[in-house]
């Protein structure tokens, strides 16, 4: 059953706090959707979720939000969720063509009667100077930064020992400097004195990041960074986590590896212990829960939303080889042998 709603009131903080909800409090503007359980001597509501978001309407009224790469994919649905949530959201990156198309097509989802709004400013996070604009503009248009989600970001697919130092700078710059610039800016202008929330978009790079070893280091040290600034910066009220995520399936996403774009992402199911590959509205959600006061005592900390994908297989294959060195000799050495030998007619 699909219904209109506007969630006022308490209660809706997360999916997991939903079967405590006592009361339904109806309005008008967010799209939810309400699974009812029918019993003989009862009938209750089992679950409400909205279509945007999952939280309570209002939960981040006159907050205001810099979303880095808010414009694409994964940083489009934080927005959306943000902008539902009541936010003011300023969405960053360098083309503003696509940031403007975002900025007109988000702005359909606020209601006439909602505090939020989408602002579109256009810069590059590898560049201090624009970083410096950006904060300034912010802070000059809403006068108060409370969260960053440093999202934007992103590489190219290459081994290792193709990678040029140029390529592997764009990414590092990008993906590390970026965040990092990001962050210092936002902490020195407006959370030192202030605080706030931060969010940093990692990847699943657990087991390293073959095929794209330049994003990998990048997102490892960004992890890092979290948690150094965690603790320099709780003295200020600023909580700072990590969201990581599995491999996630946008339209944007998949154009920035051309035509390699299908087949990295139909490589990476079979690998996903869902069998199926995740999608930006899956990771929205987690990223507004470590901003919102349900994770007021969470900090330094790396949320997983990758279905188990890191838990699971590698999609780089290691043909068969003989490349390394012999095992020193001994007993066990010989005892394999002798197996093998043992087993070899049998093979
Ligand atoms: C599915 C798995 C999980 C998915 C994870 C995701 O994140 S999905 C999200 C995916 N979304 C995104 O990743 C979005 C954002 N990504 C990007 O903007 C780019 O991928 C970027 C980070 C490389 C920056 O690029 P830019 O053009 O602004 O950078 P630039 O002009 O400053 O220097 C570039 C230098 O880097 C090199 N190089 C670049 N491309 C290639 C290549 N294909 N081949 C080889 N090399 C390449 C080359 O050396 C080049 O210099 P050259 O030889 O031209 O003098
Ligand atoms: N999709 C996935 O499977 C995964 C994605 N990630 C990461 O999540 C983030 C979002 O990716 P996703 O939504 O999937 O892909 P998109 O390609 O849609 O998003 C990348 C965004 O980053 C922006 N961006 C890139 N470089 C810069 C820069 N120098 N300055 C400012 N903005 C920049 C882009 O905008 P513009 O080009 O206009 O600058 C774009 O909006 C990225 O950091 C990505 O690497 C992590 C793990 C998995």
């Amino acid at each position: 059953m699909t219904a209109r709603y506007v969630l006022t009131g308490e209660g809706f903080y997360f999916v997991g706090r939903f079967l405590s909800v006592g009361g339904v409090h109806h309005g008008g503007s967010v799209s939810v959707r309400a699974f009812i359980l029918v019993s003989a001597t009862s009938v209750s509501v089992l679950f409400i979720m909205a279509a945007g978001s999952v939280f309570r309407a209002g939960l981040f009224n006159h907050r205001v939000a810099i979303v880095t790469g808010g414009a694409t994919g994964i940083g489009k649905a934080i927005t959306a969720e943000l902008l539902q949530l009541g936010c003011h959201v300023v969405i960053a990156s360098r083309k503003s063509e696509r940031l403007e198309a975002a900025a007109d097509e988000l702005s359909q989802l606020i209601s006439s009667s909602s505090s939020a709004s989408i602002t579109a400013l256009r810069c590059n996070i590898r560049q201090e100077d624009e970083v410096r604009n950006l904060v300034a503009s912010t802070l000059r248009l809403h006068g108060r930064i409370d969260y960053l989600v440093n999202n934007g970001g992103g590489q190219f697919s290459s081994p290792a020992a193709n990678m040029s130092v140029k390529g592997w700078n764009a990414v590092i710059d990008t993906n590390l400097t970026g965040t990092f610039l990001c962050c210092r800016e936002v902490y020195s202008a407006w959370m030192k004195d202030h605080g706030g929330a931060i969010v940093n978009i990692i990847a699943d790079m657990w087991r390293g990041f073959p095929g794209m070893a330049h994003t990998g280091a990048a997102r490892a040290a960004v992890e890092n960074l979290t948690k150094s600034l965690a603790i320099e910066w709780a003295s200020s009220g600023v909580r700072i986590n990590s969201v990581a995520p599995g491999t996630i399936f946008s339209k944007t996403a998949m154009e920035n590896y051309k035509e390699l774009g299908p087949v990295i992402f139909q490589m990476a199911v079979p690998c996903i212990p869902a069998k199926r590959l995740g999608f930006p509205e899956e990771i929205s959600p987690a990223v507004c829960f470590l901003l919102s006061p349900a994770a007021s005592f969470i900090s330094g900390a790396t949320l997983k939303v990758d279905a188990g994908q890191s838990l699971y297989d590698s999609v780089w294959d290691i043909p068969d080889h003989t490349a390394w060195p012999e095992p020193p000799e001994g007993e066990n050495v010989g005892a394999l042998r002798d197996m093998v030998k043992k087993l070899k007619p049998k093979l």
